[in-house]
């Protein structure tokens, strides 16, 4: 019998990010964003022979790609190292090297939103003169003219939708994460979709299924989101249906077909349902993966679903006749599923009595080496799922326990949990992290001698105030964008997160005390353990300056703090040779303090 080696751990460097995708209208090609030849650009696959190709380079994230409907362009979203300054570029029906179309000064932006039904008029949004809230315009092909439709205010305002007829637009107006309100504008004005604006709530997946009726996902007066429809000539809310403790992401209508596809989210995982208008019947469509990144529904009626698991890379799955297929084979080389760990979705009680979900990932027993990373998330509205980072896998591979939280603050567990993390960043939700250490110390999983802490972005920030407040709990830490300063922060993100900023992290005048209190720089002198810091020179979020104050001061107090700056890369990794060598770094730091 041949005998073949275990995997190494270069081969979870072999898989690929997909981003995004769109099918052609008439289904015979599939245009997908990757990395797949080093830098993102975006490939193509036709249905008749499925071999991948490259269509359109540019060397660039793309934050969206649509054919027009005649077939004279495919409109892509480019970004530069990511800046998160997307511009629209277009291509010929063949692709080749995109042209500008709608495009400005480097640092403004122009957000794709949606194409006319005959594809004369591309609909987006621009912060040229508007920064804060957004501009929305219509590019007119044929003239190359640009008309202005509707200027935000309040918070960044996001056209979702277009009525059939082309005479009512559907809006989301952003006031926090928490607080999206969704508006129609009419010729004689605009109306909001739920009965009270000043009621905090959100709205999402707004779509017309008639000229004059919008069905969208919403928790008006519920803790989880629910079906809601709103009709602009009998000016009435209603709900449609509700998926228990299900919240609804995502919306999708199939105007052919009549029929609404809706994506929920529970915990670590989501879920798809069917909605059939013509016989007002749904039902749940079960999903051979935990998560989706991206639905499409096409003419036939097939579907089509970037999905991904905590074992399998995201892929282009078509869902025709029910049964699924895998149209892309995004993997691990020579590595199965079986190969790799699936988390276990454990509970605790946090130190309120607050029930806190986490995954753990438990290496392989023939893997192990005896240490734990404990992983904070970012967001940190968002949650720890059940989807594939290449990542995890690899340091499992290594012999690494993972230990995620889902901390106060996460989404997935309803409308009040989400909210905890407001203008608290560093109370609430650190102490659930104290708590999610001590199960592992409980459970016997880890102790001080054998944890390490990393975490990126908001999970940066959790890494870089939990080293702070607790080294006594860590061996080293890894600090990934982290934010280390809240009033410097608040100051630096983009200026359409401006309006937000309040709700979200609170004042740095009214709040100054607690500010102070919840910045890690505060607590330079007992950042004590072995520290890598690694920071995107072009994040727009958590910007360079962030990690640049926390390691020149900790330096400068005669501290040794590894630090690994990517030129060309910003609140994340998109370039092959960037990411190994990210990867590369934290492995070796995290062997050299073992
Ligand atoms: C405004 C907002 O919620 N942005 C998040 C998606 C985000 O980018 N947060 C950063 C700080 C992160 O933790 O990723």
């Amino acid at each position: 019998m041949i005998e073949f080696p275990k995997p190494t751990v270069e081969q979870f460097f072999t898989s690929y990010n997909i981003n995004n995708f769109t099918v052609s209208p008439d289904e015979k090609k599939i245009l997908f964003s990757t990395n797949m030849n080093g830098k993102v650009n975006i490939w193509a696959m036709d249905a008749a022979d499925t071999y991948p190709y490259l269509f359109a380079q540019k060397d660039e994230n793309t934050n969206f790609i649509k054919f027009d409907p005649k077939n004279r362009y495919v409109l892509a979203g480019y970004d530069h190292d990511g800046d998160e300054n997307y511009q629209i570029y277009a291509t010929g029906p063949e692709g080749g090297v995109p042209k500008p179309l709608i495009t400005g000064e480097s640092d403004e932006k122009y957000f794709f939103a949606k194409l006319s039904q005959d594809g004369n008029k591309i609909y987006y949004m621009t912060s040229k003169g508007n920064e804060s809230f957004l501009n929305t315009e219509v590019y007119d092909i044929e003239t190359g003219e640009k008309k202005t439709l509707h200027e935000g205010e309040r918070g960044p305002t996001y056209l979702v939708d277009v009525s059939n007829d082309e005479k009512h637009t559907a809006h989301l107006q952003l006031l926090a994460n928490t607080y999206i309100l969704g508006f129609i504008k009419t010729s004689s004005g605009f109306e909001y979709i739920t009965p009270d604006p000043d009621k905090v709530h959100t709205v999402s997946g707004l779509t017309f299924i008639k000229d004059d009726e919008v069905w969208f996902a919403t928790d008006y007066e519920s803790e989880y989101s629910y079906l809601a429809k709103y009709n602009l000539t009998d000016k009435a809310f209603s709900k449609v249906m509700d998926f228990g403790y299900e919240s609804v992401t995502e919306v999708q209508f199939n105007r052919d077909a009549n029929m609404l596809y809706v994506t929920t989210e529970k915990g670590v995982v989501d879920k798809l349902y069917y909605y059939d208008l013509n016989h007002d019947q749904s039902d749940e469509i079960i999903l051979p993966f935990a998560s989706i990144k991206q639905l499409s529904t096409v003419k036939s009626g097939d579907l089509y679903v970037l999905g991904g698991s905590a074992t399998e890379p995201f892929n282009i799955w078509r869902y025709s006749h029910e049964k699924w297929n895998t149209l892309t084979k995004n993997r691990v080389l020579g590595v199965t599923s079986d190969d790799m760990v699936e988390p276990e979705t454990i509970r605790f009680k946090s130190y309120d009595n607050l029930e806190i979900e986490a995954l753990l990932f438990r290496a392989k027993d023939e893997n192990s080496n005896g240490f734990t990373i404990f992983w904070p998330h970012g967001g940190p509205q968002a949650a720890e799922r059940k989807s594939y980072r290449a990542m995890f896998q690899m340091f499992l591979n290594r012999g690494y326990n993972i230990f995620c939280p889902n901390f106060r603050g996460s989404t997935g567990y309803g409308s009040s949990f989400v909210k905890l993390v407001e203008q608290d960043w560093g109370h609430g939700p650190r102490l659930d992290n104290v708590e999610a250490i001590k199960w592992l110390y409980n459970n016997g999983i880890s102790s001080p001698e054998k944890l390490f802490l990393v975490g990126g972005s908001y999970g940066g920030y959790m890494a870089l105030l939990l080293h702070g407040r607790h080294p006594e709990y860590f061996k080293a830490v890894v600090d990934i964008f982290g934010v280390s300063n809240l009033f410097t922060f608040y100051d630096s993100v983009p200026d359409h997160w401006k309006p937000i900023m309040e709700r979200w992290i609170g004042d740095p005048q009214k709040d100054k005390e607690r500010f102070q209190k919840d910045s890690p720089i505060t607590y330079l002198d007992t950042m004590s353990k072995p520290m890598l810091v690694i920071q995107g020179a072009k994040d727009p979020r958590v910007v360079k300056e962030e990690s640049d104050q926390i390691v020149e001061k900790l330096r400068g107090s005669g501290r040794e703090i590894d630090y690994l700056v990517l030129d060309d890369e910003g609140h994340g990794f998109s370039k092959k040779q960037n990411e190994i060598k990210v990867y590369k770094t934290m492995l070796e730091f995290l062997e050299k303090h073992q």
